[in-house]
C-alpha cells in the first residue's frame, strides 16, 4: 500500500497546513499575574502523507465516495475502486437524508450521522449545514444525551482525544499524537455533569464531538481545526462502573490535588502545543469544578465555559428579544430561577451586568432584582454561611422559603427560568401562579435533554391559557391551543458558542471578557 501514498512533504501545506499561521506558545506572566500574548514563532513544517487510491477512499477528510469525478479518479488512482457511476454531492445528500428520515429511532439517526462523519466528512457537514433544524436535535440535545448514555455499546471508532489519569505526566505527548497541528478550538469535558443526566464519565465524549460539529456547521471553523477532548478521572456512576461495555477508567472519580494537577498539566500542554490563541471551551463539568477552573484559567488562557457564559449570553439575548412582546425594559422585570448552578448563576450575573451598564447602577444593586431557588429553597441571607461561593451574591434579605411554588407567590417574578436539570418542576400550580400576576409571563425551561425540561411547551401554553412567551433548552414541536398554533422558541447556547468561538479565533483574542459576552448577546 505504500505506493498508494504520495509523500508531499512541504507541499502538503497547500492542502491543509499553513506554517505561517502556526505558533508555539508559552506565555509570560506579567507582574499582575495576567500573562501577555506570546510572540508568534514559526514552527518547522511537518511532512504530511496524503492518501490516494484505496487509502483515499478510507480517509474521511478527503473521501468523496461516488462524487469523485472522472478526472479525480484518474488523478488519485481510484480507477476500478469505485463503481462506474458518478454522483453529485447533492444527490448523495438526497440519498442520505432519505435514509436518515426512514429511521424511527433518533439514536439510529445519530449512529448513521456518526458513520457518515467517519466516512465522508465533507458530506456530513454539507448535510448538517443544509438541514440544521432537522439534524440539530440529533447531533446535539436531546439525542446526544442518549448517545452518551449508550456510548460504550455504540462505540466503533474513537473520535477526539482521551486523556486519562493513566496519561499523567505524558499529556503533551498525548496531544502530539493528534494528527492535526493547527488546532483553533478545543472543547473539553470531564463528563461529570452531562446535560441534566449526571456523571457519564468517559462517555461524555459525545458532547465535545457534537459541540465541535456545530462549530463547523454553524460557525464555519474548519473540522481539522477542532479538537474534542475528554479528561477521564474516573466516574462515580455505579451503573457505568459495572457495565462491561464501559469505555472509561473503572475507578471512582479522583478529586483534590490529583485532579487539579492533571488539569494543570493539560492546560499547560495545550498552550505549549497549540499556542496562546487556541479557544478552550469547558463543557459539562460539575459546578464544584466549573467555577474554579474558569476562575483559575481565565487570566492565563483563552477559556470559555459554555454552560456558564454561553448560556448566559444566549438567554440574555432571548430575554431582551422577548421584551418586545412582554413590554418594559430589562430593569423593570423581576427574575426567579429554579436552579442556582452554572447556568442559573451565569445567566443571573450577565442580566445583572447588563442592567447595571444600562442604568449606571452598581451591579450589587441590580442583582437584587434576581432571585434564585436551589434544592434547599430560596437563596436568602440567612443561608449565606452554608452557601457555595458562587451562590453568595444572590443571598438577598427575605424570610426562608423551601419550595418553588411559595417562592413564585412571594417574589412575583415576571420572568421564570428553569436551570436545575430536574424535569417536571414547573407544575400546573407554578405556571398558574406566575400567570396570575403577569399578562404575558416569560417562561424559560432550559434544562436538557427533553426528559429534564421543567415543563413541556404544551403544558406551558395550556396552563397559562396561551399567554406565556415560552422557550426551552431542548426543542419542542409547535402546540395548538384553542385553535391557535404556538411556536416555542429554543433557548440554547448552540445559538451563541459557534459564533462566539469564531469571533475569538478571527479576532486573535487571547482572553475572554464579559464585554465580549454582552456584545455577543446583542
Ligand atoms: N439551554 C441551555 O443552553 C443550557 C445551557 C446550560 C445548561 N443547561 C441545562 O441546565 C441544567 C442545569 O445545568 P447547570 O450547568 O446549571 O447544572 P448545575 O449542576 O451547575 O446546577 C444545578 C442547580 O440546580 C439545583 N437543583 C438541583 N435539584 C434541584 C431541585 N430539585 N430543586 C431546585 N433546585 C435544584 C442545584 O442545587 C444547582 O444549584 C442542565 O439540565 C443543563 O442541561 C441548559
Amino acid at each position: 500500500m505504500e505506493s498508494a501514498f504520495k509523500e508531499l512533504g512541504e507541499k502538503a501545506s497547500v492542502l491543509d497546513f499553513d506554517p505561517k499561521s502556526a505558533v508555539v506558545g508559552g506565555g509570560v506572566e506579567d507582574i499582575y499575574g495576567e500573562d501577555t500574548a506570546t510572540e508568534d514563532q514559526l514552527v518547522t513544517p511537518w511532512t504530511y502523507s496524503v492518501a490516494s487510491g484505496y487509502s483515499l477512499l478510507r480517509d474521511p477528510q478527503y473521501n468523496k465516495g461516488l462524487a469523485f469525478t472522472e478526472k479525480e479518479r484518474d488523478a488519485h488512482y481510484l480507477r476500478g475502486l469505485l463503481p462506474p457511476a458518478t454522483c453529485s454531492q447533492q444527490l448523495q445528500e438526497k440519498k442520505l437524508m432519505n435514509t436518515i428520515r426512514q429511521y424511527q429511532v433518533p439514536l439510529q439517526k445519530y449512529m448513521a450521522l456518526t458513520e457518515l462523519q467517519e466516512r465522508n466528512e465533507r458530506l456530513f457537514y454539507k448535510l448538517l449545514i443544509d438541514n440544521v433544524e432537522e439534524l440539530l436535535p440529533i447531533v446535539y440535545t436531546p439525542t446526544v444525551g442518549e448517545a452518551c448514555q449508550k456510548f460504550g455499546s455504540i462505540f466503533r471508532r474513537p473520535q477526539g482525544l482521551y486523556i486519562s489519569l493513566k496519561e499523567k505526566g505524558k499529556v503533551l505527548e498525548v496531544l502530539k499524537n493528534w494528527p492535526e497541528r493547527t488546532v483553533q478550538v478545543i472543547v473539553v469535558t470531564d463528563g461529570e455533569r452531562i446535560l441534566g443526566l449526571g456523571d457519564l464519565g468517559c462517555q461524555g465524549m459525545g458532547i465535545p464531538v457534537g459541540k465541535l460539529a456545530l462549530y463547523t456547521a454553524l460557525g464555519g471553523v474548519r473540522p481539522s481545526a477542532c479538537l474534542p477532548i475528554t479528561i477521564d478521572v474516573g466516574t462515580n456512576n455505579k451503573q457505568l462502573l459495572e457495565d462491561e461495555f464501559y469505555i472509561g477508567l473503572r475507578q471512582k472519580r479522583t478529586t483534590g490535588k490529583e485532579y487539579a494537577d492533571l488539569l494543570d498539566e493539560f492546560m499547560s500542554a495545550v498552550k505549549q502545543n497549540y499556542g496562546e490563541k487556541v479557544v478552550i471551551q469547558f463543557e459539562d463539568f460539575a459546578n464544584h469544578n466549573a467555577f474554579q477552573l474558569l476562575e483559575k484559567y481565565r487570566r492565563t488562557h483563552l477559556v470559555f465555559n459554555d454552560d456558564i457564559q454561553g448560556t448566559a449570553a444566549v438567554v440574555l439575548a432571548g430575554v431582551v428579544a422577548a421584551l418586545r412582546l412582554v413590554g418594559g425594559s430589562l430593569s423593570e422585570h423581576k427574575f426567579l430561577f429554579l436552579g442556582a448552578g452554572e447556568a442559573g448563576t451565569g445567566i443571573a450575573e450577565l442580566i445583572a451586568l447588563e442592567i447595571s451598564q444600562k442604568t449606571k447602577t452598581p451591579v450589587e444593586e441590580t442583582r437584587k432584582k434576581i432571585w434564585l431557588v436551589d434544592s434547599k429553597g430560596l437563596i436568602v441571607s440567612s443561608r449565606k454561611d452554608s452557601l457555595q461561593q458562587f451562590k453568595k451574591p444572590w443571598a438577598h434579605e427575605h424570610e426562608p422559603i423551601d419550595n418553588l411554588l411559595d417562592a413564585v407567590k412571594a417574589i412575583k417574578p415576571t420572568v421564570l427560568i428553569g436551570s436545575s436539570g430536574v424535569g417536571r418542576t414547573f407544575t400546573k400550580e407554578v405556571i398558574e401562579a406566575v400567570s396570575s400576576f403577569n399578562e404575558k409571563p416569560l417562561i424559560l425551561a432550559l434544562s436538557n435533554p427533553t426528559s429534564q425540561s421543567e415543563c413541556t411547551a404544551e403544558e406551558a401554553y395550556t396552563w397559562s391559557k396561551g399567554r406565556t412567551i415560552f422557550a426551552s433548552g431542548s426543542p419542542f414541536d409547535p402546540v395548538e391551543y384553542n385553535g391557535k398554533v404556538y411556536v416555542p422558541g429554543q433557548s440554547n447556547n448552540a445559538y451563541i458558542f459557534p459564533g462566539f468561538g469564531l469571533g475569538l479565533v478571527i479576532s486573535g483574542a487571547i482572553r475572554v471578557h464579559n464585554d465580549m459576552l454582552l456584545a455577543a448577546c446583542k
